[in-house]
């Protein structure tokens, strides 16, 4: 059976999961030469002061996939997945001014003052809301930055537009719109993706893309204010995605890195390309073929740094099982079967997401018998 509440007694919880009193405020703290300790990052996981060199991801053409030229992008694609795990889209039919309204509308909410944005508070345990670093929820190693995140659901037809007049009042009613659409089209070239997935792995453009119809994904807002201190801070810590594909639109300021190879090496944003990466879950659909990687992004001292992010995941209680044709003796069952819900549930209420959640979760699920 599907354990959808997972009670968790406190002693339970790693110190990573309790609270701090903090408030972090940007409008003052993006000044202040003396950041709080519970922003300063162990030296051993802190930036380096010297600029991470660029990684070339391949750009894959959207357009060309169902064309006669697609082999050339599934192979593209089977390479990067296999090694890191991290490509980009371009020609993916997106709207710039849609784009452009999504990162002015992101601009105008983070811009207001703390007390307004706190009408969107997200509440403990929830991985919807808007959070001004994660104060509330972690004692250290808090991030510089504040986010918005909302569930887009396949199936729900005005879901993100219903949440910002819900929850912010009829003001937003543009804003929830201008939402709506972005997540509409980030779930239509997610499963064109898939598709290409599917290809890559030799299961057929169908499988990967009918397992996420119907998909209740999570959308984020991620805002990184300037901070006079950015080499012992970090804005995103280092993490691999628990969710199954990551659409993310940065703007012109860098920020996001990639550890590949030993070292930290930064995508650089281009305005017409959206970066995908493989997080866990789909990780474990593709039975450890292809690779959820490490990353994070860094904060400057200059200017603000905003990124959209689409966080891909199935509904709620479908089984997350590879296909048949992916388990062999080369590659046996890398991870038990699980339901996205329950490693939701982890990620929000038990462990804090890192590079080892999917092998935390694994040991967990077996451990407490959370199996289906
Ligand atoms: C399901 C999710 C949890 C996080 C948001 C989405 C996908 C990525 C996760 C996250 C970004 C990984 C790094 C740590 C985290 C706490 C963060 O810094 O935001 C994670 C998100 C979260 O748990 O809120
Ligand atoms: O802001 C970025 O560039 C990356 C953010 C990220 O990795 C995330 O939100 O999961
Ligand atoms: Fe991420």
């Amino acid at each position: 059976m599907v354990q959808q509440h997972l009670s968790l007694s406190r002693k339970d919880k790693s110190p990573s999961m309790e609270a701090s009193n903090l408030v972090f405020d940007a409008s003052v703290l993006s000044h202040e030469h003396n950041i709080p300790n519970q922003f300063i990052w162990p030296s051993e996981e802190a930036p380096k002061p010297d600029s991470a060199e660029e990684l070339i991801v391949p750009l894959i053409d959207l357009s060309l996939h169902r064309t006669q030229e697609s082999c050339q992008l599934v192979q593209l694609v089977r390479s990067a997945c296999e090694r890191h795990g991290f490509f980009q889209v371009v020609n993916h039919g997106i709207d710039p001014e849609l784009l452009q309204q999504a990162h002015r509308c992101a601009e105008s909410f983070f811009q207001m003052p703390l007390m307004e944005k706190q009408r969107a508070q997200r509440r403990p345990g929830e991985s919807c809301g808007y959070a001004s670093s994660f104060t509330g929820r972690f004692a250290s190693k808090l991030p510089w930055k504040e986010t918005l995140s909302f569930r887009f659901s396949d199936q729900k037809q005005s879901i993100v537009e219903d949440y910002f007049v819900d929850t912010l009042g009829e003001a937003y009613r543009h804003t929830g719109d201008v939402y709506q659409k972005y997540c509409e089209e980030m779930s239509r070239i997610s499963l064109d993706i898939m598709e290409v997935l599917g290809l890559s792995l030799g299961v057929g453009p169908d499988h990967y893309r009918d397992f996420f119809q119907g998909n209740d994904s999570i959308m984020r807002l991620n805002y990184y204010p300037p901070c006079q201190k950015p080499d012992q801070t970090l804005g995103t810590g280092p993490h691999c995605d628990p969710t199954s594909l990551t659409i993310l639109h940065q703007d012109d300021v860098a920020g996001l890195q990639v550890y590949i190879d030993g070292k930290w090496r930064t995508i650089r944003p281009r305005s017409n390309a959206f970066v995908v990466n493989i997080g866990d879950t789909f990780m474990a659909l593709s039975n450890g073929r292809y690779k959820s990687c490490l990353h994070r992004a860094v904060v400057n001292s200059r200017v603000p740094r905003k990124s959209l992010a689409f966080f891909l995941c199935p509904q709620m209680d479908k089984v997350v099982r590879p296909p048949g044709q992916l388990i062999d003796s080369k590659f046996p069952r890398a991870y038990p079967d699980f339901t996205w819900s329950t490693l939701l549930n982890f990620t929000q209420k038990h462990y804090r997401s890192d590079m080892k959640t999917l092998d935390a979760f694994t040991e967990w699920i077996l451990r407490e018998g959370q199996k289906l």
